[in-house]
């Protein structure tokens, strides 16, 4: 407390802390922390719940000092024993040699020479969806949650699965109908002590829903294991040895973790390649899927921002306009790279990124945040600070053409234990993007009702229209 009480903070009341200022509606919390950030001097501040310790951050010095830490790389108790329900010891919440293992097998699934191939799978899933768009052209409001998370996993199941699911045909597939709600859940989860007290929980309707949407993740998880399993076994039997090498050294992920042996020389249980494959399929399709329609939403709003867009794909693509685009493409979209990050600056898509640290950590200043703390990095805060981002309510995509301060926005985290994807995810996304804005004029339908969850989403999802857009 004598190392806490440096940081400046509401006094916490015992056993609850500052529950009170955080308040029970945890679609509001975030909100709440940014009122405290504000009261107490847009700086560092401290705030208790229950037995926990937070310290949040929100000077780009102090955030670069956690984030490349080589040794605190764990994360917090209550964000694991909520994502535990859905996802088991998976990547995201495993420590130590687990994670180290897990990582340093996924790693090579992300190299340069995989993405370009992975281009030319994406290039076809979107011809997929650029139909499907075609045929609501025109004709009222177009939900993208709806649209994008079936492609988006479509192309997840595609590129690292090696199987086509072709959820695009069956949106209303019970993995998106209930896993609309997960983050909901799991934000609720996060912030709740008791729902990890089993016998009480699980009288409860939000237990129930869980159960259901749990069982649906992991289904999928299921499906994609045994067709996998089905094709390797066939691979096997008509000799095909070569191939099998070339997809274990950097096409399939999933292959990989079939094909791989714990360190006792086992195979690795399916339970435990089910609980890394839907970390891994849920986390990709929707991130991705609420930045682009968040960009969207933004690009629909901002005619300027629109027009700047479409001038830089008409530069790039030239006469050919209806091209896919290559990787040299995409390296040049450097407007639409900015439109995209400040969309990130606006709505994070992951709202908080948090250490539990293990030793007593020296920030910039000389102040210490003793260990047994959560270190918490509240993107929001962050982005919403004048003195890093000036005007900082204004959506303006140019602040990110320049250099900016290191650290002062860190939508994929950073350092070790940062997202594995971020790649992959621009890949997704410049290309989508690019396709869907040299095909549809983007215009304004429905505000969307941000809540920053776990995941920013959009609680009535981001509905706008579109209509045939004339090349000149
Ligand atoms: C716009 C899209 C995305 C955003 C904003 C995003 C952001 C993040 C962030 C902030 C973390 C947490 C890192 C930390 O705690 O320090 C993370 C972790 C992770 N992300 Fe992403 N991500 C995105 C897309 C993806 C995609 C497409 C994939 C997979 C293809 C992916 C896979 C992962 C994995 C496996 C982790 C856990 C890494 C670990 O703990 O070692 N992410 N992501």
């Amino acid at each position: 407390w004598r190392l806490l009480e440096k940081f400046p903070g509401d006094y916490p009341l015992p056993f609850i802390g500052n529950a009170l200022q955080i308040g029970f509606n945890t679609d509001e919390t975030c909100k709440r922390l940014m009122d405290l950030f504000y009261k107490h001097g847009m700086q560092n501040f401290r705030v208790t719940l229950g037995m926990e310790n937070w310290i949040l951050l929100s000077d780009p010095d102090d955030v670069k000092i956690i984030l490349s830490h080589p040794n605190e790389l764990s994360k917090p108790i209550e964000r694991n024993a909520a994502m535990l329900k859905f996802f088991g010891n998976s990547v995201s919440t495993s420590e130590g040699e687990k994670w180290r293992t897990t990582r340093k097998l996924m790693v090579s699934s992300f190299h340069y020479r995989s993405l370009e191939q992975k281009l030319e799978a994406l290039n076809t899933n979107c011809d997929r969806l650029l139909n499907i768009l075609e045929e609501r052209r025109g004709r009222g409001l177009v939900d993208m949650y709806r649209y994008l998370k079936p492609y988006m996993m479509d192309i997840v199941c595609d590129t690292f699965m090696g199987v086509d699911l072709n959820f695009l045909e069956n949106p209303d597939h019970p993995y998106f109908d209930t896993g609309r709600n997960v983050i909901a859940l799991l934000t609720s989860n996060y912030f709740s002590h008791w729902r990890t007290i089993d016998p009480l929980f699980s009288l409860t309707q939000r237990y129930r829903d869980m159960t259901e949407a749990v069982k649906n993740i992991r289904d999928v998880s299921d499906m994609l294991i045994t067709k996998s399993k089905e094709r390797l076994k066939e691979m096997r039997s008509s000799n095909r040895d070569e191939k099998l090498k070339k997809e274990r050294d950097g096409l399939c992920l999933l292959d990989k973790f079939l094909l791989s042996r714990l360190p006792n020389g086992e195979p690795i249980p399916e339970e435990m390649i089910n609980d890394e494959i839907s970390l891994f399929c849920y986390t990709a399709h929707y991130t991705t899927t609420i930045t682009m329609s968040h960009a969207l939403y933004y690009i629909a709003k901002y005619h300027r921002i629109q027009k700047e867009l479409v001038d830089e794909q008409l530069n790039i693509f030239m006469d050919d306009r209806l091209r896919k685009p290559t990787l040299d493409d995409l390296n040049k979209m450097k407007y639409l790279e900015a439109v995209v990050k400040e969309t990130l600056r606006m709505v994070p898509t992951v709202s908080k990124i948090g250490r539990q640290i293990h030793q007593d950590l020296v920030l910039s200043d000389g102040r210490i945040v003793p260990a047994g703390s959560t270190v918490l990095v509240l993107n929001k805060a962050l982005h919403m600070n004048p003195a890093l981002f000036p005007d900082p309510h204004t959506f303006y995509p140019e602040r990110f053409c320049g250099q900016n301060k290191p650290y002062s926005s860190v939508p994929f985290s950073a350092g070790p234990r940062n997202c594995i994807g971020s790649g992959y995810a621009w890949l997704a996304m410049k290309t989508t993007l690019s396709n869907l804005l040299r095909r549809f004029q983007i215009n304004e339908g429905i505000e969307p009702k941000f809540a920053y969850r776990m995941l920013s989403e959009s609680r009535n999802g981001v509905q706008i229209m579109l209509s045939k857009r004339h090349l000149e």
